[in-house]
């Protein structure tokens, strides 16, 4: 055995230095401090004395904290102390006495090793068995001082380190089980941390954990999930005294929960301490509950914890949906479409200078303005069609020739129809088929050398126009057809205009040439005047001389046509989906509607879906100009298609798409454009028409509703009446009907302030006494002049009558005379006219007015009078007025209605 200094011993056998100096003084062994050296017999004698009380108790030594924790709350029987430290003291000292317990030695085998894994420093080991051979370890202490070296020793946790071993059974399953539930703990031990570390009372603070832990469990059973909780229960469960340390410990000791082995020994300390501690305490038996509240409160705050983040609410997300816009939008649309209410959107419209009801439609750009303020974007629909309808260029290998499409023109009568009934005999197939044709708009002439040419038969300058007018050129070549002897003549020029405007070349067939007055040249002439000159003269206009009824010059013509198209090189791709026009279109009682279709391009086959216009369909069924059935018709064709969802329009396209669906969607999109077009040409709200109406506003309206006995009276009455409008007073008809005035016309005139003018015809008695009770101005009349004269009254009334001055006298004043609570009356000389009392005046002062007012008094001899003509005196009073001297003039005078004139 070495030198020791006191504090050395005193760390050695677990007691606090100071202590120990005071112990050693009493053996009688002189010291001066903590450090001083103890000599090697020094050191023997203290611990001789120190352990010589007990043995047992010495043995104990090696496991302080287990002694004190089970010795103190017992308040020991003397008899029972050995019982524990001896079976302990068996573990600690090895091999001979562990039989017992065999698994408590591997444990504590075990234990050390993994601290000194961990922490490793020799000298704790040392310090555990600091003079080697074991025998001197245990040296034999008194009961007391036994417990005041355990005592010690809890205070300096760290010397005790190498101690860790209890008398419970831990295998190493559970060892491991143990890490992983200290490792699953360990948000809880922050939350321990957190907590005041010293409670004021013992069980107090405990009380909040023990509510959330309303399932006790067995402490010593549940060892595994328990550490927390347990730690926890010994900071808030020990007594009072040893609340200190406890409550120094779990700061540190929850720090070192990780560390292992330490956290094992607290769990062992917390397991019993609550029991035993808490019992000696005599604590509420919820109280004695709470180490397992931790548990609770840790599982469920830590599924909490866990669940929170998923939980949590995510931050409510705006979505601001793109609002699709056609042409324009119904106010309550949008309003529904953007999430607010419809009051809201009409609010905000307002703000923006528009004023809209929740019916109205708005156009585009207030609709989008309006949608931002809301946070709202805006797109412009229509992309939509353009995608589903893209179109691609063929390329020029996928041209091929193809018959030129002519349309015939001509002025009235000149023979277009003869011309073509002409043409058509010409036609090979026709002629073949027996001549059975039938009219559907347009047909195809095939030569006999093959080459074909289609021809639209609807009336030429109608079917040109509405095609055009519809954006639509489906000719290539017109046809003018100029009667040789009649010449060029009105219908001839519009139609040159038409064909040139749209660019298409002019073939001119001079008509009626059988006939004798016929003079081609004279129309040639007039023509070539008008841009079409013909070749023979130097120009490009080709002419052929025909008579259509004669049948002569036909073929001449068509092999100028065919000419013409072959300089135009017309080209198509047939194959491809087909595109075309609609030429004409009806709705068939037994097929439905029927509308031909010229295809531009591609090839159109049965079943093929297609949009048209406003409608779509699939082809149900084809057929040509004679009603021969067709599988598929390509470019240039005329072809009867039926499958229509309703009937097009000629002029509109004709769009085989990929889908039936596509087909329907693109109708709908159209139709939906269309309407949403007319409601906003209707009623649309804007700056322009808010400023329009305010201007109409300005214009006196008469409302008339006139009924008369027949259509003629009726439409006479009407002409009549409207052209009493002027700039000032409009006469608005708001109804006019043949028969009886009704209950519905006295109905409207209530509503819309309207007066109604029944012509040869009476009220029924119900509209009589509606009449009366709506009180509505009611006329009857026979002749029209009389209604005339009255409904120019009625506008006369409603213009607003203008005022004209007229002076009626004039007074001079010539004295002034003060009348004490009258104030000051003038003297006055009635130059010209008269003064009347109450009338209007103007006092004159060197010729300015210096006062406009009423004739308060009049009096002529102290009298009150009415009126003092001229050449009279008298005394007159100014209303409010008393500064009137001699020399000014009271001009008297009234203000005259001038009657409003038409
Ligand atoms: N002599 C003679 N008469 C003709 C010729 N072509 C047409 N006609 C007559 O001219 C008249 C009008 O002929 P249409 O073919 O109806 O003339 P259109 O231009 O179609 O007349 P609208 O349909 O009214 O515009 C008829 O009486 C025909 O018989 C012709 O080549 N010679």
């Amino acid at each position: 055995m070495a030198k020791m200094r006191v504090y050395e011993l005193a760390r050695e056998i677990g007691m606090e230095s100071k202590e120990l100096l005071t112990k050693i003084r009493q053996i009688g062994l002189e010291v001066k401090s903590h450090s001083s050296m103890l000599s090697e017999e020094e050191v023997a004698i203290v611990r001789q004395k120190l352990a010589g009380a007990s043995e047992e108790s010495a043995v104990g030594q090696s496991r302080p904290k287990v002694i004190r924790r089970r010795a103190r709350p017992q308040e020991p029987p003397a008899e029972e102390k050995p019982e524990k430290p001896v079976e302990e003291a068996r573990v600690v000292e090895g091999p001979p006495k562990v039989e017992p317990k065999p698994r408590l030695k591997l444990k504590i085998i075990r234990r050390p090793k993994k601290k000194e894994r961990e922490e490793a420093p020799p000298e704790k080991a040392v310090a555990r068995a600091p003079e080697g051979p074991p025998s001197e370890a245990p040296t034999p202490k008194a009961p007391e001082e036994a417990k005041k070296i355990e005592e010690t020793k809890a205070e300096e946790p760290k010397p005790t380190k190498p101690e860790p071993t209890k008398p419970r059974v831990v295998d190493m399953t559970e060892h491991r089980e143990y890490a992983r539930v200290v490792k699953r703990a360990e948000p809880q031990a922050k939350v321990v941390k957190k907590a005041p570390a010293p409670p004021p009372k013992g069980p107090r603070p405990a009380a909040p954990v023990a509510k959330a832990a309303p399932q006790p469990a067995p402490v010593e059973e549940k060892g595994k999930k328990k550490s927390k909780r347990t730690v926890e229960g010994l900071e808030l469960g020990a007594p009072r005294k040893k609340t200190k340390k406890r409550a120094a410990r779990p700061k540190s000791e929850v720090s070192e929960l990780k560390e292992g082995l330490e956290l094992l020994e607290l769990e062992r300390e917390l397991e019993k301490a609550p029991l035993e501690e808490v019992a000696s305490e005599g604590m509420p038996s919820e109280v004695t509950e709470h180490p397992e509240a931790p548990k609770e409160k840790g599982k469920k705050g830590k599924t909490k914890e866990a669940k929170e983040p998923k939980e949590a609410p995510a931050p409510p997300k705006v979505v601001k949906k793109k609002i699709k816009i056609y042409e324009s939008i119904q106010v309550g649309e949008l309003a529904k479409q953007m999430g607010v209410k419809a009051p809201e959107l009409i609010r905000k419209l307002m703000e923006l200078g528009v004023m809209a009801t929740v019916n109205q439609s708005i156009d585009y750009e207030t609709a989008a303005l309006v949608a931002s303020e809301f946070g709202h974007e805006v797109e412009r629909a229509g992309i939509q069609e353009e995608d589903l309808l893209r179109y691609e260029p063929p390329k020029p290998e996928e041209l091929k020739p193809r018959p030129p499409v002519v349309t015939v023109m001509g002025h009235v009568d000149h023979g277009k129809t003869s011309l073509l009934d002409a043409i058509r005999k010409t036609d090979v197939v026709a002629r073949e088929a027996g001549g059975i044709t039938q009219h559907i708009g347009a047909y195809f002439v095939k030569l006999e050398d093959g080459r074909e040419i289609v021809f639209i038969d609807t009336p030429g300058h109608e079917a040109f126009t509405t095609m055009r007018a519809r954006g639509a050129q489906v000719t290539d070549i017109v046809i003018l057809v100029v009667a040789a002897d009649d010449g060029v003549m009105d219908q001839t020029r519009e139609a040159i205009d038409h064909a040139r405007a749209a660019g298409v070349p002019v073939v001119v067939a001079i008509n009626k040439i059988d006939k004798p007055e016929a003079n081609p040249e004279r129309v040639k002439s007039q023509l070539a005047e008008l841009g079409l000159v013909p070749e023979e003269w130097g120009g490009e206009t080709l002419y052929a001389e025909v008579s259509a009824k004669k049948r002569i010059g036909i073929r001449d013509l068509l092999e100028l046509v065919l000419l013409q198209a072959e300089v135009m090189e017309l080209k198509a791709a047939p194959d491809r989906p087909a595109r075309g026009r609609i030429i004409e279109s009806r709705l068939d009682r037994g097929r439905g509607p029927v509308a031909t279709v010229i295809i531009q391009e591609g090839t159109l086959r049965v079943g093929d879906p297609f949009v048209s216009g406003y409608h779509y369909g699939r082809v149900r069924a084809m057929f040509d100009d004679r009603g021969k059935k067709l599988k598929e018709a390509g470019p240039a064709y005329p072809v009867e298609v039926l499958g229509f969802s309703g009937v097009p329009q000629a002029g509109d396209d004709f769009i085989v798409v990929e889908s039936e669906k596509v087909a329907k969607e693109v109708a709908e999109y159209r139709e939906r454009k269309l309407r949403e077009a007319e409601v906003a040409r209707a009623g649309k709200v804007s700056l322009e028409k808010l400023f329009e109406r305010l201007k109409e506003s300005e214009i006196k309206e008469l409302k008339v509703i006139l009924k008369a006995d027949v259509q003629g009276s009726l439409e006479a009455l009407s002409e009549a009446l409207r052209k009493l409008s002027t700039d000032e007073v409009r006469v608005n008809i708001i109804r006019s009907g043949i028969g009886a005035i009704s209950e519905s016309d006295i109905m409207l005139a209530s509503a819309s302030d309207a007066v109604v003018i029944g012509f040869n015809v009476r009220p029924t008695p119900k509209a009589k006494e509606l009449a009366n009770q709506e009180k509505i101005d009611v006329r009857f009349y026979d002749v029209i002049y009389n209604v005339v004269d009255d409904v120019k009254k009625a506008m006369v009334g409603l213009l607003e009558p203008t005022y004209e001055e007229r002076v009626i006298g004039v007074a001079e004043v010539r004295a002034t005379f003060k009348v004490p609570k009258v104030g000051v009356v003038a003297g006055c000389y009635v130059r010209e006219g008269r003064l009347e009392r109450g009338a209007k005046v103007r006092l004159l002062r060197d010729n300015v007015v210096v006062y406009t007012g009423k004739i308060a008094s009049l009096r002529r001899f102290k009298e009150d009078v009415k009126e003092v003509a001229a050449g009279y005196e008298c005394g007159v009073g100014l209303e409010n007025f008393n500064d009137i001297k001699v020399g000014d003039l009271i001009e008297a005078f009234e203000l005259v209605e001038i009657k409003p004139e038409l």
